[in-house]
């Protein structure tokens, strides 16, 4: 029996805890058994509402059998009738059906009580398969680099190395050990959930392990060391990631830019799961102590999350299905070099689902995550497509360039994972080929958007912001690096709901880009950060090109110049200077604010954040959440 078809009438259910409208009344198989033995009406209705959830879930769903009328599970005849029955359903459709579990629900007495769960996934054609983005964080030496090299290649580690140098874009990666750029690379399930990656040589080719998928992991590997720390949040800004992985080394534990991490994954309001490494050299004691602290910052104000320790194939099945509600944190903890858990591990990854809604009749929207000069090819961009359909040969609006306009562009082809494809969708990267433009013409930050949006640039925009740590005041003409999406440029305030910001502060902000104006939408994540000094929020309104300065302003030669007071900013409108720090909306953040005493004792003032600092000559204090 479907206990989804426990769901309202005209109601269908994709996945736990959400609903999507049917024309179709499926009462008359509402809390029946009727996948047991089914009327023919009852089989139609059963497979109509199969492909409806198919298609709400994106092409795969977990299916439930055997509740039944009264929860007490099925007898072993019932459930093998219901599972034949629920196999000559899919079959019709080129479904795939894999077993992910059955167990006794108990109460049901000697006879009744079986109950299972099943995967099912629609075969889709060798060009297509299903996305989704990993940001791969953690302190360096958590084992990043190794795990990726250990997933996507088969083979384990020996404890110095060997696994990550397939990683290692650069020379001197090579040399240091170190991740210095973000990097991608993948892991192809096929449609029954088993990995496809076969390295040749010690090398993957993309293109076939596409060709295999049904749905591919892109592990976005970010680097650990403080000093990558820009490139780090470019990745989980610019690259759109579904999840966050947070990986951590047993015996070090939470150290270094473990916390800084974690937070920021928290703050874009990616859902993150948590990888322990290394657990074939820590001593138990060590690795007991690392674990209860990690769960004492899980679940502290800051994150309000509910860690969830993986070590059964069960536990890995309720955690994926719970996955998107973002409060669970399932925590696995695995060696690369015995291997033990990476089962886990690999069997959460095929069970996890993209989390872009789908947007197929929406109008195109492309950000620009790089661009790339290819021989023979020209001139090419990567990114992320954000919403609709892009095809070969559309024309899009590519900007806004250093004047705010947009130009139209046509595409000349499309790869997805360096597969040729005649099109892409909502949640999918990819890269294109342009035509008759030159690479110098494009930057990180530009969009191609469709035509019908009519897309304006805005040098200045409204955001709403939380201040999780700044040494002393913010005020206004505060300079810092804008991230939003693949945007990341130095803005300067121009006005604010208060006269000045401390640690905890949420305000209004009006923000002006200081080197060329930027295609920015409401609602859209934002992180504001320099050095120590971090802010979390929103866009609330994008002021279009109409409000830019007459003048662009020059971009400064000197640092020193930077620092100084900007052009005379246009005045706060009036309604901006009446907010009260009660009229801004919640910043959804989970950060615990960390406290400064420089900034409670009133140190700074006004603007003096940066002044007199060094960028780099400390780490930071690791953390803008502390446990409880
Ligand atoms: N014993 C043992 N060693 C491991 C394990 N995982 C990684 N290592 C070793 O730990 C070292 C660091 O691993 P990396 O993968 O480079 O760490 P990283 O997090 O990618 O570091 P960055 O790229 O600098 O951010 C390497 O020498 C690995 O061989 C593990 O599970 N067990």
């Amino acid at each position: 029996m479907d206990t989804r078809a426990d769901s309202p009438v005209g109601l269908v259910e994709p996945e736990a805890g959400g609903y999507v409208e049917s024309e179709t009344d499926y009462s008359s198989i509402r809390g029946k058994m009727v996948l047991v033995s089914p009327s023919a009406d009852e089989y139609d209705l059963l497979r109509k509402q199969l492909m409806e959830r198919l298609e709400a879930g994106n092409g795969e769903i977990i299916y439930d059998i055997g509740l039944g009328e009264d929860g007490r599970g099925l007898t072993e005849e019932e459930y093998n009738a219901s599972v034949a029955t629920l196999q000559s359903l899919v079959s019709a459709e080129r479904v795939s059906c894999v077993e992910l579990r059955r167990w006794h629900c108990g109460g049901g007495g000697a006879e009744r009580g079986l109950t299972g769960q099943y995967l099912l996934r629609a075969e889709r054609p060798h060009t297509d398969f299903m996305e989704i983005r990993v940001a791969v964080v953690g302190n360096v030496d958590a084992g990043k680099s190794t795990l990726l090299g250990v997933l996507t290649h088969g083979e384990l580690d020996n404890g110095r190395g060997f696994a990550r140098q397939r990683l290692f874009r650069h020379k001197h990666e090579m040399e240091s050990g170190r991740t210095s750029s973000v990097g991608n690379d993948i892991l192809g399930f096929d449609c029954m959930g088993n990995v496809v990656n076969k390295p040749d040589h010690g090398t993957l080719d993309w293109v076939k392990i596409c060709e295999k998928s049904s749905k591919v992991i892109t592990f976005i590997d970010l680097a650990g060391h403080e000093r990558y720390l820009k490139t780090t949040v470019f990745g989980m800004t610019g690259h759109a990631p579904d999840f966050g992985m947070l990986m951590i080394g047993a015996n070090a534990g939470i150290v270094g830019m473990t916390k800084e991490h974690l937070g920021l994954a928290l703050a874009l309001s990616v859902p993150v799961f948590v990888v322990v490494t290394k657990i074939d050299m820590c001593p138990p004691n060590v690795l007991q102590d690392n674990l209860k602290l990690l769960i004492r910052i899980l679940k502290s104000s800051g994150c309000r999350k509910v860690p969830v320790m993986v070590k059964t194939k069960d536990d890995v099945i309720v955690s994926a299905t719970n996955f998107v509600s973002q409060r669970l944190c399932p925590i696995f903890l695995v060696s690369n070099v015995s291997g033990e858990n990476l089962e886990l591990l690999t069997m959460f990854l095929n069970l996890l689902k993209t989390r872009m809604p789908s947007s197929d009749d929406q109008p195109a929207e492309f950000q620009i995550d790089d661009t790339y000069s290819v021989p023979g090819v020209g001139t090419v961009v990567s990114g992320t497509t954000l919403a609709g359909v892009i095809r070969l040969n559309d024309t899009l609006l590519l900007g806004p360039d250093p004047l705010g306009r947009f130009s139209p562009i046509t595409v000349k082809s499309i790869h997805r994972k360096r597969m040729q494809v005649a099109e892409v969708r909502g949640g999918q990267t990819a890269s294109f080929a342009l035509k008759k433009i030159k690479r110098s013409q494009i930057r990180k930050g530009m969009v191609m958007v469709s035509p019908l949006l009519e897309p304006q640039a805005c040098w200045q925009f409204e955001g709403e912001i939380l201040v999780l740590h700044h040494p002393t005041t913010i005020s206004s003409r505060y300079q810092a690096m804008v991230h939003c999406g693949s945007i990341r440029q130095t803005a300067s305030i121009l006005s604010m709901s208060r006269d000045c910001l401390r640690t905890g502060d949420k305000a209004r902000v009006r923000f002006r880009f200081i080197k060329h104006p930027e295609y920015l939408k409401r609602g859209q994540r934002m992180v504001f950060r320099e050095g120590r000094t971090k802010a979390v929020g929103n866009v609330l309104r994008p002021e279009p090109a109409g409000a830019a300065p007459r003048h662009k302003p020059q971009q400064p030669r000197h640092k020193h110049e930077r620092r100084a007071p900007l052009p005379a900013a246009p005045a706060a409108p009036a309604a901006l200077d009446s907010v009260t720090e009660n009229d801004v909306t919640t910043v959804d953040s989970p950060f615990e604010v960390q406290t400064d005493k420089r900034g409670a004792s009133g140190a700074g003032g006004a603007g003096g954040g940066r002044r007199g600092r060094k960028r780099h000559d400390k780490p930071p204090e690791p953390a803008a959440l502390v446990a409880n």
